[in-house]
Order: C-alpha cells, then sequence, then structure tokens
C-alpha cells in the first residue's frame, strides 16, 4: 500500500522533505476527552490494550483530531515482560507494578523467550486493524521499550525515581543482570519483526531510564542490547529514543539505525555535531504546551531554526503531559508545518 504522507518516513531515511514531519510521543490516550471516553467504554487500561478494535480505534484518533502525520500503536512497553511470563498491573493514577519481581537466576530461568504471534497476538491484530483503517492516509509507528527500561521495571516491580533496586543488581550481580537483559533482547527482536510483518512503517526504542545510568554503566548494560536489535531490524527505519542518555551522543551515532531521539536538555547544535550521519527527533520540551498560543509558536519556531528543515522529525523531548490542553498542541503541530514549509 502506498503512502499518501510518507514524510515522515522520508525524514527517517534522510531523504528530501517539503516540510517537517510531526508527531507526539505519548499521543494516543492521556489528553484527548475521546480517549478518555473509549477508555471509560473498556474499563480499564489493560482492557483497552488488549481488545484489538478499542486498541486501535484510540491509535487513530490523534490522526483524525491532531493531524499528526504518523499513528504510533496504542500498546505499552510493559506488554513485553508479560509476554515473558511477568504480568503487570496498572493502578489508576499511580501507574504499573508488577505483583512479582526478578530476583534470582530460577526467577529468570522461568521466564520465556515471548512468542509475538502467541504472546503478543493482540497487539499484532490492532497493527492489521489500524493498516487497514488507515488505508495508508500516514506512517504507524510501531515500537518496544530498550532492554534496560524494561530490566528496570522486572526488577524493580513498579515505578521509581532511583531504580535503586534494579541498578543494585548491575553492581551486585552484573552476570544474572546480563541473563536478564539478553532474554528481554531476544523477546524484544522478535516482537519488533512482527510488528514490522504486520505494518509498522517505523519501530522505535524508548530508553526512558537511561539517563539513570554512568556513562560507563550505560555502555556495558544497554548499548549493547539497543545495538543487538539494532542489528537485527533490517525491515523498517528505527529510531533510538534514550532519554537524558546526552553522554552517550557519539555512541548513538554509531548505531545501526536511522533516527536518534533528543530529550530538551540536549542541545540541538551540539547534538547535529555529535550525531551527524543520523535524522534527528525531538525535542520541545513537554512545558512549553503550557505557555500562551504565542509563546508556542515562538519556541518552535526557535526549535525549527536550530534543527533545520531536513534529516529532522519535530517532537517533545518526552511524552505529553495528561493535563495539556488539546488546543495547545494544535498550536505546536500548525507551527511546525507552517514554519517549515
Ligand atoms: C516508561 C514507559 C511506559 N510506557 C511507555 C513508556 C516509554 C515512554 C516514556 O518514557 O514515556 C510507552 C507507552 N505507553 C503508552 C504508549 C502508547 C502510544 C503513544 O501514545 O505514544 C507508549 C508508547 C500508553 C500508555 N501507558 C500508560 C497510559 C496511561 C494509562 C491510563 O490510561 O490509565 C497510557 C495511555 C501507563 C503507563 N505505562 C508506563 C507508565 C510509567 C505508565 C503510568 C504513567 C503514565 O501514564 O505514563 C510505562
Amino acid at each position: 500500500m502506498k503512502l499518501q504522507n510518507d514524510l515522515l518516513l522520508r525524514a527517517a531515511k534522510g531523504e528530501h522533505v517539503e516540510r517537517v514531519p510531526v508527531w507526539m510521543m505519548r499521543q494516543a490516550g492521556r489528553i484527548l476527552p475521546e480517549y478518555r471516553a473509549v477508555r471509560a467504554q473498556a474499563g480499564s487500561f489493560i482492557k483497552l490494550a488488549t481488545t484489538p478494535e478499542l486498541a486501535a480505534e484510540v491509535t487513530i484518533q490523534p490522526v483524525d483530531i491532531l493531524k499528526t502525520d504518523a499513528a504510533i500503536i496504542f500498546s505499552d512497553i510493559l506488554v513485553v515482560p508479560e509476554a515473558m511470563g511477568l504480568p503487570y498491573e496498572m493502578i489508576e493514577a499511580k501507574g504499573p507494578i508488577f505483583p512479582k519481581v526478578i530476583q534470582s537466576k530460577k526467577d529468570i530461568d522461568l521466564l520465556k523467550i515471548s512468542d509475538p504471534e502467541t504472546d503478543l497476538g493482540y497487539v499484532l491484530s490492532a497493527i492489521d486493524i489500524v493498516k487497514k483503517e488507515l488505508n495508508g492516509r500516514v506512517p504507524l509507528i510501531g515500537f518496544a521499550g530498550a532492554p534496560f527500561t524494561i530490566f528496570c521495571y522486572m526488577v524493580e516491580g513498579k515505578g521509581s525515581k532511583t531504580f535503586s533496586a534494579a541498578k543494585k543488581m548491575l553492581y551486585s550481580q552484573p552476570k544474572l543482570a546480563h541473563l536478564l537483559l539478553q532474554k528481554i533482547t531476544d523477546s524484544t527482536i522478535s516482537y519488533l519483526k512482527a510488528q514490522a510483518r504486520h505494518g509498522a512503517d517505523l519501530l522505535q526504542i524508548f530508553d526512558s531510564w537511561a539517563g539513570i545510568l554512568s556513562p560507563e554503566q550505560y555502555r556495558k548494560f544497554s548499548l549493547p542490547y539497543i545495538a543487538q536489535i539494532c542489528n537485527a531490524i533490517n525491515e523498517v527505519p528505527v529510531t533510538v529514543f534514550a532519554k537524558g542518555a546526552f553522554f552517550a551522543r557519539k555512541d548513538m551515532a554509531k548505531l545501526n539505525c536511522n533516527v536518534v531521539g533528543l530529550d530538551w536538555n540536549m542541545d540541538i547544535k551540539e547534538s547535529r555535531k555529535m550525531i551527524p550521519n543520523k535524522t534527528l527527533q525531538g525535542n520541545l520540551d513537554p512545558c512549553v504546551l503550557y505557555s500562551s498560543f504565542k509563546d508556542i509558536e515562538k519556541e518552535t519556531k526557535k526549535m525549527l531554526k536550530a534543527f533545520g528543515t531536513q534529516h529532522y522529525i519535530a517532537n517533545l523531548g518526552h511524552g505529553v503531559y495528561p493535563d495539556t490542553d488539546p488546543e495547545k498542541v494544535k498550536c505546536f503541530f500548525e507551527a511546525v508545518k507552517t514554519y517549515s514549509a
């Protein structure tokens, strides 16, 4: 199926674009009343995520309502541990928890390397439906968590500011940590390949907790596994977004990926120098969307000027915050489209 709007894919591949493509991390869900209505109908986040028709519906909402240049499949990074045999729960207004966590070699041995078609079939079915309903309007982004970020949740069992329980394993039982990281990596590779097979046009790896590691630990416990994933995926372009990993930008340039995501702590010009060979994505502070329409326009223009209009995908520097006014998001998207043409 030929895409009517392939700006995102052309930008990802480093090809010329007439204007900068724009989408937003965590655009599916959270900010739209239309999302909340479907979520209420589903009853819970997990029910919504595991019901392909409903997951497909909320995936397409931002394309219709916010006019994004891409859809991102509605799911979560935590579906991978679940598929490996470690189920999660989503606690209202608090976030995810894992009732059982990984502590020993035996715990790791009990995990399986997931088979995407059987263990994550509901995500793949949602992708099938989205591709059919989008009918080539915009590309579909698939995703997974980076092995280190998934490791954090599997060992810690819940969100944390420091993830000290997970980091403890890196220092005290590095062999065990590597064993678990490899098992997550193997599961993630087959999952991402399945997403591409079902029609995902680009795949993004979220290393949301990269920023809690020292550069040395990042090179030991995260980068090699991201590199394995990048080397294994050659079906579609790949984006690596490592939140807080400003210290690893030169390493990112060496990855076998097409796009590197930046957060707002990373200087744009400096990042261009460190990662000269790739398309960059980002990096507006999500809090800019709390300011006036005029200031959102001003900040967006400033960002566009620093990145330029080629080898660039406009986005926020992290996911949109839940209490953001959708009209402010539209203002951001409009500004990118108008001032980058
Ligand atoms: C760390 C992480 C998670 N999940 C994700 C990450 C990496 C990206 C990042 O750093 O923000 C990724 C994710 N989670 C969700 C998506 C959907 C696609 C999208 O819109 O980008 C994506 C890409 C849906 C979701 N995942 C979650 C919700 C909210 C649940 C609800 O509707 O009640 C949604 C829409 C829940 C979730 N899931 C997770 C947490 C910590 C929470 C609770 C707090 C929060 O909302 O962010 C784990």
